[in-house]
This record gives structure tokens, C-alpha cells and sequence, in this order.
């Protein structure tokens, strides 16, 4: 079997995609002219030749001006479920979806609008597809921790909805440390954390995730290579990352996936998966991820399907979910 038809074939869980970051241009093209926005492109294609990225900070902007189209309860249905769609083609079985409130509560646009959009698709991908669904509630790190209170605030109703807590946005000089307090309250709530650390931001700010955070999952993490006190850390504790290949090749993390140390790590018995981040603006959803790395890389079937069993483990299933997909990789 090519390691093509494996990647495809094999079950998969993602847990490392945000929402937002999966508006097709198609679908940016089509709300504009729904709600007559007027967007800075001609067409389409424009869309899709604007995505040419020198950092993090240059995709953001544009990220979050493309949400901008998302208004009202039917766009983030048919966000969520042109994803959900995705997925079932992908044979991914398990998703932790991000999203970012503030995107769009900024715009007036409320939790009563986007979370029941989001949740009908979820509910109809159950049961028309048979996947299985987490949400990742973001906080924006550019913004401040008295913004992030509010929207815990804000969430309330939709708690029952909700399993894990992130933190994302503009990494450099927006430390983990920022947001310890509200991090606190999140874990007393019963929340698990994440949060997006070590992608641009140096290793400090992965032991800052883990010591003032408390993270269960560290989103990116390519940088603990930086600081091998961290690598063992990681090794021993199996606090997982989730890389994002392309989206590090997009954001010039690296500059050739050939220099990708997702395979260093793995060989170092760190607890790593692979995840596609904004698959519509870095050029790839889970199975073109998965390719990209099996391109450039001395990768076997071994390490695929490692890399899929890995997506289990580090999810928030319950430990007999995640045994019963490993046992499905390993009868593949
Ligand atoms: N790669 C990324 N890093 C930080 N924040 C993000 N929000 C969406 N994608 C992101
Ligand atoms: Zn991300």
C-alpha cells in the first residue's frame, strides 16, 4: 500500500484545527456577497493568491479580516459543516475544534449566534457521518486578560458545550504569564488547557504554558528544541504537542519542510501529532499535512501510523474511546 492510500485509509483524529482558519475562499467569496461586504478581492482566485505569508503576525491580519463575512447563525453553520464534510472525507473520526470568540463578539456578533451554528453542524455530523466532536473555546493573546474574563464570562450558557480552553494569536510578547489568572479560573471551572506555545515564541514560553498554565497539550511546540531540560520534560510527562507542518512551512517557521524536526522529536519519544492549524490558508487539510511531511522526509509506514495512534492518545476521548481507534490503526 502507498503511503498515500495509508494516510488516507487509516483513522485519524485532529486536534489542533481552528474554525476560523477553514473558510474556504469559495465560501469567503459567497457570505460577501450574501451580506454585500465589500472584501479587498476580484474573485476567488485573488482570494487564494493573497494567502503569501512572511510570519504569524501577516496571516492574522488577514485571517481575521476574511472573518469578518461570518455574520449570522446559518454562515457558521455552513462553516462548521463544510469541515465536518471534510473530515468524514479524510477518515479524520475525532476533531477538538478551536474557535475564537472574540473574532467576532468584537463585532457584535454574540455567543447566541455563532455557538448554535456551530453546535447544529456538529450535532447533524454525529449523526450523518458518525464523527465525534470537542470545542476548544480561544482566548486572543493580543487582547487583555480582563478581555479574556469577559469572555469566559460570556460563555456561560454554552459551558456544557465547551471542553478545553486555548490561548492563540500573536505569540511574541504575549507570554503565557499574561493570562495566568484567568487560566486558574478556566481549571477550576473544570476545563481542560491548551495553549499555542514555542510556534514563534521561544521554549520559555512552552515552560511557561506548563508551569503557570497548567496545560494538558501544548499547540505547536516546535521551538522545545531550543532547551533540552524541555525535551526531557516532554519525553517524560508525554504532555503532547500538536505540529502543524505546513502552517510552520506558510508562517516561514521553517523555510523547507525537509528541515521539519517533527520526526527528531518523535524519535526522541516525545508525544507528537500532526494537525493542519488554518488548512484553507496554509494550503492543506489533515491528509495533505500528513503528504507533505511523507514528501520531504525519511517517513515509514511505522511512523504514520505512530503519528495516528498519537492523535488518540493525546485527545480528551475517554480512555476507552481512544483504545478502541488504536486498536483500529494497529489492525490496519
Ligand atoms: N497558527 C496560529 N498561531 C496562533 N494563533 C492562531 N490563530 C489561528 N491560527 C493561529
Ligand atoms: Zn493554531
Amino acid at each position: 500500500m502507498s503511503l498515500t492510500t495509508l494516510i488516507q485509509q487509516l483513522p485519524k483524529a485532529e486536534l489542533h484545527l481552528h474554525i476560523e482558519g477553514s473558510l474556504t475562499p469559495e465560501l469567503m467569496w459567497q457570505l460577501a456577497s450574501k451580506h454585500n461586504i465589500t472584501i479587498p478581492y476580484n474573485s476567488v482566485a485573488e482570494i487564494q493568491a493573497a494567502y503569501q505569508f512572511s510570519d504569524l503576525q501577516s496571516f492574522l491580519d488577514i485571517y481575521y479580516a476574511g472573518a469578518d463575512v461570518l455574520r449570522d447563525q446559518d454562515d457558521f453553520y455552513a462553516l462548521m459543516w463544510a469541515y465536518l464534510t471534510r473530515c468524514y472525507e479524510e477518515n479524520i473520526l475525532h476533531t477538538e475544534i478551536m474557535f475564537d470568540p472574540q473574532t467576532h463578539t468584537a463585532r457584535g456578533i454574540s455567543f447566541d449566534i455563532f455557538m448554535p451554528g456551530f453546535l447544529r453542524a456538529i450535532e447533524e455530523a454525529k449523526e450523518k457521518y458518525g464523527i465525534s466532536c470537542l470545542l476548544i473555546m480561544s482566548f486572543l493573546r493580543h487582547l487583555s486578560q480582563e478581555d479574556a474574563f469577559t469572555t469566559l464570562r460570556e460563555a456561560e450558557p454554552y459551558y456544557s458545550a465547551i471542553t478545553a480552553v486555548g490561548l492563540d494569536s500573536s505569540e511574541l510578547g504575549h507570554p503565557p504569564e499574561k493570562f495566568e489568572q484567568v487560566f486558574e479560573k478556566v481549571r477550576e471551572l473544570g476545563f481542560k488547557v491548551v495553549a499555542h506555545a514555542g510556534e514563534e515564541g521561544p521554549a520559555e514560553y512552552i515552560w511557561q504554558a506548563i508551569n503557570l498554565l497548567h496545560v494538558d497539550r501544548i499547540d505547536h511546540g516546535v521551538k522545545c528544541q531550543e532547551d533540552e531540560s524541555l525535551m526531557q520534560y516532554l519525553t517524560e510527562t508525554q504532555v503532547p504537542l500538536t505540529v502543524c507542518p505546513l502552517s510552520n512551512l506558510k508562517l516561514c517557521v521553517i523555510d523547507d519542510m525537509q528541515k521539519h524536526n517533527i520526526l527528531t522529536l518523535m524519535e526522541r519519544g516525545l508525544l507528537v501529532t500532526v494537525n493542519s492549524d488554518d488548512p484553507t490558508y496554509f494550503g492543506g487539510f489533515l491528509n495533505a499535512n500528513f503528504a507533505a511531511l511523507a514528501n520531504a522526509l525519511p517517513i515509514t509506514e511505522t511512523h504514520i501510523k505512530q503519528l495516528a495512534k498519537n492523535s488518540f492518545t493525546a485527545s480528551f476521548l475517554p480512555e476507552d474511546k481512544k483504545q478502541h481507534y488504536i486498536r483500529l490503526i494497529d489492525a490496519a
